[in-house]
C-alpha cells in the first residue's frame, strides 16, 4: 500500500470528536481540513485545538507524534465552505450529530463533492452502517470509524464495515488508524452496538441491576471496575483472562463451568 503520509483528511463537524479526530491526525502528520455548516464553529475549533489543547499538551510533553506543535498546527485549516474543505481529501471523517437525517445529508452532499475513490467514513456510536450509508451511491468506500471518547487518549477505533464495503477499504482504513496511533479492531459484518458498546451496555446493565436491587453501592461496583476489572483489562482482555486462568483446551471447562453457568444464567441485560 503507498503511504498515505501528508496526504488530506477532511473532518466534517467540528464538534467534541472532530476536533479530537483532527488532533489525532494531525499527530500522524496529515493535513487536516475541517468544516462545520455552522458559521464560525470551525474556526473556533481551530482556536481551541490550538491553544488551549495541542499547546498545552507539548507544554505537558503529552504530545502524540513526532511533529512539534507548531509543525502540526501548520497542517491544519478551518472552511466553512464545504467544497473546499473537501478538495484534495483521500479520507473524510464524518463527525455530525448523532442523528441519521443529518448523516444522510452529510454524505448526499460529501459524495457530490468528491471522487469514487475518496473514503467516507462515520464516527457514528450506534448507528448502523447500511442505514447511515444508506442513501449513499457508491457504497463500496464507506466504513464506520467508531472512536472511543475522549480518541486522544482511549485510541481504541472500532472499524465496521457496510455490507458493500470493499475489503481494500477495510485495508486502508486500518493502515491509516495505526499510522495514527489509534488501535483499529476489525468488524467483519455491521451488528448493533458494534463490539465496544455491546460489551459497554452487558457492564453498564448488570453494574445498574446490582445497585437498584441493592446489592452493591454505586460507589463501590464503580470500584469493581477501576479497582478490579478496570485494572485487569487495561492489559489484558476477556478471552486472554480466561486463557491465563484455563487452558485454550480447557475454555470449555470455564464455559461449562457449574459456577460461570450458574451466575451467567441470573444475568439479564434488559
Ligand atoms: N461524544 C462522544 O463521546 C462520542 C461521540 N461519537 C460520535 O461522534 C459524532 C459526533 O459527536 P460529537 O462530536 O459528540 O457531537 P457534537 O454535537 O459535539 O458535534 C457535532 C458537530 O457537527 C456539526 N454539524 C451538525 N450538522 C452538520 C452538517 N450537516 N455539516 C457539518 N457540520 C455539522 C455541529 O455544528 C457540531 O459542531 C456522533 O455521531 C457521535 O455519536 C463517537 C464516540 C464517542
Ligand atoms: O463510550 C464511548 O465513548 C463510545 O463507546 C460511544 O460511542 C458512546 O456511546 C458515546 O457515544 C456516548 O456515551
Amino acid at each position: 500500500m503507498t503511504s498515505l503520509k501528508g496526504k488530506i483528511i477532511t473532518v466534517v463537524g467540528s464538534g467534541l470528536i472532530g476536533r479530537s479526530w483532527a488532533m489525532v491526525f494531525l499527530s500522524g502528520g496529515y493535513k487536516v481540513k475541517i468544516y462545520d455548516n455552522e458559521p464560525g464553529q470551525a474556526s473556533g475549533a481551530i482556536t481551541e485545538i490550538s491553544r488551549k489543547q495541542i499547546e498545552e499538551l507539548q507544554r505537558a510533553k503529552m504530545l502524540r507524534g513526532n511533529l512539534t506543535a507548531a509543525q502540526q498546527l501548520s497542517l491544519l485549516s478551518s472552511h466553512d465552505d464545504l467544497q473546499q474543505a473537501l478538495e484534495g481529501a483521500f479520507f473524510v471523517q464524518e463527525c455530525v450529530f448523532e442523528d441519521l437525517e443529518a448523516k444522510h445529508s452529510v454524505f448526499h452532499e460529501v459524495e457530490n463533492l468528491v471522487t469514487e475513490s475518496v473514503i467516507l467514513s462515520s464516527s457514528t456510536s450506534c448507528l448502523m452502517p447500511s442505514n447511515v450509508f444508506s442513501r449513499v451511491q457508491n457504497r463500496t468506500r464507506c466504513i464506520i470509524s467508531h472512536p472511543v471518547n475522549p480518541p486522544y487518549y482511549v485510541r481504541l477505533v472500532e472499524l465496521v464495515p457496510h455490507p458493500e464495503t470493499l475489503p481494500a477499504v477495510m485495508d486502508v482504513a486500518y493502515s491509516l488508524m495505526t499510522d495514527v496511533g489509534q488501535a483499529p479492531v476489525r468488524l467483519s459484518k455491521e451488528i448493533d452496538g458494534f463490539a465496544l458498546n455491546r460489551v459497554q451496555y452487558a457492564i453498564i446493565a448488570e453494574s445498574w441491576r446490582l445497585v437498584q436491587d441493592g446489592v452493591i453501592s454505586v460507589k463501590d461496583i464503580d470500584l469493581v471496575m477501576s479497582e478490579g476489572l478496570g485494572m485487569r483489562y487495561a492489559f489484558i482482555g476477556p478471552i486472554e483472562t480466561m486463557h491465563l486462568n484455563a487452558p485454550e483446551e480447557k475454555f470449555g471447562v470455564v464455559l461449562g463451568a457449574s459456577k460461570y453457568q450458574s451466575v451467567s444464567i441470573t444475568i439479564h441485560l434488559t
